[in-house]
């Protein structure tokens, strides 16, 4: 093997770890680096999930305002000039963002010297990889495959009725006159909402009984309803028995629950859940253990069963958040270069939000989570209308509610419902990270009127100690 076929450091796909792990060894630690992508360059969040997906959300919500808004606020509005959506238009937003996007990444790839190779690969031997004809190998390898759309071929006639995933719905030129979307996680409530807005009629079927199933019940009253209320049909504790017809002409969905027998749409969305990118690329021929999920087998540094090889983000296991891929390129970077970080994977904060309107942010622990385990806890909760700028953007819908230690003032967890829900949640990671008080954010002065300004008059209505 030549030298040109060696590496210091090679990522097997795209994602978020790889391509920043492989940036920051070439350009600061003088590494010999290259990433192997088959599809769109730097992964799914840039090209066919968080940012285009948000996009629309940002899109759909525009779109919502005008129509809700300006008829009553703007002077010279035609009545009869409805505002609907150009989905040509909104497609050339997105992917005006997305190629922003890869030029970006691409400027990234030449500007720290890595080589960016545009091929398949695949493990043929240790920390050795074949890609289009080439035999490479490298000191360190980082399984960075990411995760598929779920199709379940085991339900009759989904296959065959070419249901979209996200990859094709963010692709549709024009409106789907009734879309289907087959479950009720995160893509399928934030497309639910988004393609309600934009004009779509959309039926969301769900088998658990509720949407978001980890979720606290008051959230999911409170977020369902304004779901509901925009539109959005939910039918929860369903099971699809069959499905025939095809996506994008009729699609008929033969269903067992509380609700009809049949649904008939437009178009069909599968939305229930991902699996890992592992198979078919030599991990287990090659001494790398897979989970019973089919997901590497990796330690709390993300280090899998061959030595040399690590694995990061969804192939991982890591949650299923691009925020968190890139704190596992944190981890493997503090293993391969000494940079500092506190431990590995274990215990780490896991923030979320849900991209819907109002936003659903969380972090740490759910009352029904503290109740199960039986952690004893006090809470605090506030209607969104008590945060005052909701008020400002006709937004009241939801609420934020935090939950303390019992005996001790730390933090447990926190949720909000609420427009930008999402921006508060750094100000009560920080708190739950240094095991601060919750008294430190009663305490602060927040500009008014901010959304944060909120959690101030939330903190300070915790109850004292029993
Ligand atoms: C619709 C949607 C919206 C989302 N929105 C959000 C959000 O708002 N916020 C958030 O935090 N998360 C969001 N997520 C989740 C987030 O997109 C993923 O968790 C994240 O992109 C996973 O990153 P990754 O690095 O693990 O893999 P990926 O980004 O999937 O990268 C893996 C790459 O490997 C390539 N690849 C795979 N196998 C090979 C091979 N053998 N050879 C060469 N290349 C290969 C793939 O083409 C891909 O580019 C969303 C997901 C979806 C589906
Ligand atoms: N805002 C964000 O950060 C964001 C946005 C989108 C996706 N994501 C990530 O991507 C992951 C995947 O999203 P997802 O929505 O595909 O999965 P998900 O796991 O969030 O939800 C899938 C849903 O489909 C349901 N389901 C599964 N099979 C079904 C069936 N046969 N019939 C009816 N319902 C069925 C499940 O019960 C579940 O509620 C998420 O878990 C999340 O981590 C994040």
């Amino acid at each position: 093997m030549s030298s040109e076929d060696h590496y210091d450091f090679i990522a097997l796909g795209a994602g978020e770890a790889g391509k920043l792990l492989s940036w920051d060894l070439s350009s600061k630690h003088g590494k010999r680096c290259a990433v192997i992508e088959h599809g769109p360059i730097a992964g799914a969040c840039p090209t066919v999930a968080c940012m285009p997906s948000k996009t629309f959300v940002h899109l759909a919500d525009v779109l919502h305002h005008t129509q809700q808004d300006a008829p009553s606020i703007a002077s010279g509005y035609s009545s009869n000039g409805s505002v609907v959506a150009n989905m040509t238009a909104v497609i050339a937003r997105k992917k005006a963002v997305v190629d922003g996007l890869a030029d970006m990444f691409l400027n990234a790839f030449d500007s720290t010297n890595v080589e960016l190779i545009r091929g398949h690969g695949t493990l043929v031997g240790p920390k050795t990889i074949s890609v289009n004809g080439r035999l490479l190998t490298a000191d360190t390898i980082v399984i960075n495959t990411g995760s598929k759309a779920a199709v379940d071929k085991n339900m009759p006639g989904l296959v065959d009725a070419k249901p979209m995933t996200h990859v094709e719905l963010l692709e549709l030129t024009s409106l789907p006159a009734h879309l289907i979307i087959l479950g009720g996680g995160y893509v399928g409530l934030e497309f639910a909402q988004v393609f309600a807005r934009l004009g779509s009629r959309v039926t969301v079927i769900e088998r658990n009984a509720q949407v978001l199933k980890v979720e606290d019940s008051d959230v999911i009253t409170e977020l369902t309803g304004v779901l509901t209320r925009e539109g959005v049909q939910l039918q929860t504790a369903t099971t699809v028995d069959s499905v025939s017809g095809l996506s994008g002409d009729e699609v008929t969905l033969c269903i067992s629950g509380p609700g009809p027998s049949l649904i008939k749409g437009s178009h069909l969305l599968v939305a229930t859940g991902r699996v890992p990118a592992t198979g078919g690329i030599g991990l287990v021929e090659n001494g790398i253990r897979l989970t019973a999920t089919g997901h590497v087998a990796v330690d709390d540094q993300l280090r899998t069963s061959a030595p040399g090889v690590f694995a990061v983000g969804d192939c991982a296991g890591s949650p299923y958040f691009t925020h968190i891929g890139w704190d596992d390129y944190r981890v493997v970077l503090a293993s391969l270069t000494g940079a500092p970080r506190k431990g590995g994977t274990a215990n780490r904060q896991v923030p979320s939000v849900l991209f819907t309107s109002p936003e659903l942010a969380h972090v740490g622990l759910r009352e029904k989570e503290a109740q199960s385990q039986e952690i004893p806890y006090r809470l605090a909760k506030l209607p969104m209308e008590a945060f005052l700028r909701t008020r400002a953007l006709g937004d009241t819908d939801g609420f934020a509610k935090v939950l303390v230690e019992a005996e001790g003032d730390k933090v447990l967890g926190f949720t909000a419902l609420g427009p930008q829900a999402g921006e508060m949640l750094p100000v009560v990671q920080l708190v739950m990270k240094l095991g601060l008080s919750y008294k430190e954010i009663a305490d602060l002065i927040i500009v008014h009127p901010t959304m944060c300004e909120g959690l101030v008059d939330l903190f300070r209505s915790v109850p004292e100690q029993a």
